[in-house]
């Protein structure tokens, strides 16, 4: 057995998330909203036409309206996404052993990736397993962890054996921890189930498969040749997955897109989804989000607080959000099975 200053036959494991700010005031979510939004990956539009959207507009307008759904989300232990991301650490820590060390790395704000990765190469690990937490890839989040990866890693003197999990939509354990967080609400008793997936811009996912246009692509009824790191078209495919998993009906459910920043985002929208089911006459309406592996902002305060809102102004009596894996003893192992795999 390797001893902790001997990591040479250890592993080092890299759970990789967004990130979050370091605090719900203004000037960290500033701080975070910056760098978030000037990564190239995530708005990618020529270099000038980006720095004046995301500098001058996006930044200084949602700063100060982000603090205020930050402080609504915030608890006493911090950030849900920061809070999850430990818990998941620990967990795995201990499922695996101590042949591997697991560490925590945000793309944005804190605990850096930078930091992180400098701490595994100071350390000398024998191998790194890098998983970005997002079970569908898009460019934006699993192709930035990826690249920053690189491009670092590319400067070390020794760069030891590394693997990069790349997605994991149709993983079956991580499949049976949503089949199970989704069946402890008694989906059956529900007008309607929304699978809601964060949204991306048309453009990007056009970008994946230039040879067919996503308004065109039949990813919406079949996993495609082309659709394997298509974002749209691997969440088509979890739906169809959990759906088979939980026999839903095709009536009984709908796949639709959130968080959007432009109207050229990835249709249908959620909100509108949840408008015209409120004026179809449907009263609950149950949401689950299997792009997200953990509550943060998207799930907690945009599908439980703002979403419920529009609803009841629709006509509608509940949203129910369905709680993300967090914690949930499949998902650990879910990362278990990736990182043994
Ligand atoms: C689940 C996968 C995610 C994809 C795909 C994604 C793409 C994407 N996001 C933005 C803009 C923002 N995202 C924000 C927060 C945020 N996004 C995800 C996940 C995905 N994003 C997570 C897990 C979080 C963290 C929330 C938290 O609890 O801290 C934000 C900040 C919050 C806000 O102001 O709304 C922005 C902005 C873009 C532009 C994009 C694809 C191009
Ligand atoms: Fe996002
Ligand atoms: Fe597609």
């Amino acid at each position: 057995m390797a001893t902790r200053n001997d990591n040479s036959n250890r592993t080092a494991v890299l759970l990789v998330n967004v990130g979050t700010p370091d605090a719900p005031t203004v000037p960290a979510v500033r701080k975070y909203l910056f760098q978030f939004l000037n990564d190239r990956r995530v708005i990618d539009l020529p270099l000038i036409p980006q720095k004046i959207l995301v500098n001058l507009i996006i930044v200084p307008f949602r700063a100060p309206k982000s603090t205020e759904l930050y402080k609504i989300l915030w608890t006493e232990k911090g950030s849900p996404l920061m809070v999850n991301a430990e818990k998941n650490r620990t967990k795995l820590q201990e499922a695996l052993g101590d042949d591997y060390e697991v560490f925590t790395a945000m793309r944005y704000q804190n605990p850096s990736l930078k930091m992180v990765l400098r701490e595994v190469r100071d350390k000398r690990f024998g191998k790194m397993i890098v998983i970005p937490v997002f079970p569908q890839y898009a460019s934006s989040t699993t192709g930035t962890i990826f690249q920053f990866v690189s491009q670092e890693i590319a400067r070390w003197e020794v760069i030891p054996e590394v693997r990069m999990v790349s997605q994991f939509y149709d993983h079956p354990q991580f499949l049976e921890a949503f089949a199970d967080r989704i069946r402890a609400y008694n989906p059956e008793t529900w007008d309607h189930l929304i699978f809601s997936y964060h949204g991306l811009p048309n453009r990007q996912v056009d970008k994946v498969h230039p040879e067919v246009k996503s308004v065109n692509c039949s990813c919406e009824t079949a996993l495609p040749p082309h659709g394997k790191y298509c974002y749209k078209a691997t969440c088509y495919e979890t739906t169809r997955l959990l759906a088979a998993a939980l026999n839903l009906k095709k009536e009984d459910y709908s796949v639709s897109f959130q968080s959007r920043l432009t109207k050229n985002w990835l249709k249908p929208f959620t909100d509108e989804n949840l408008i015209g089911m409120a004026k179809a006459g449907k009263k609950r309406v149950l949401v689950v989000a299997p792009a997200f592996v953990a509550d943060c902002l998207e799930t907690t305060v945009e599908i439980g607080c703002e979403y419920q809102e529009l609803f009841v102004e629709h006509g509608g009596e509940k949203v129910q959000l369905v709680k993300s894996l967090n914690d949930h003893p499949l998902w650990i192992e879910t990362l278990k099975q990736l990182i043994e795999d």
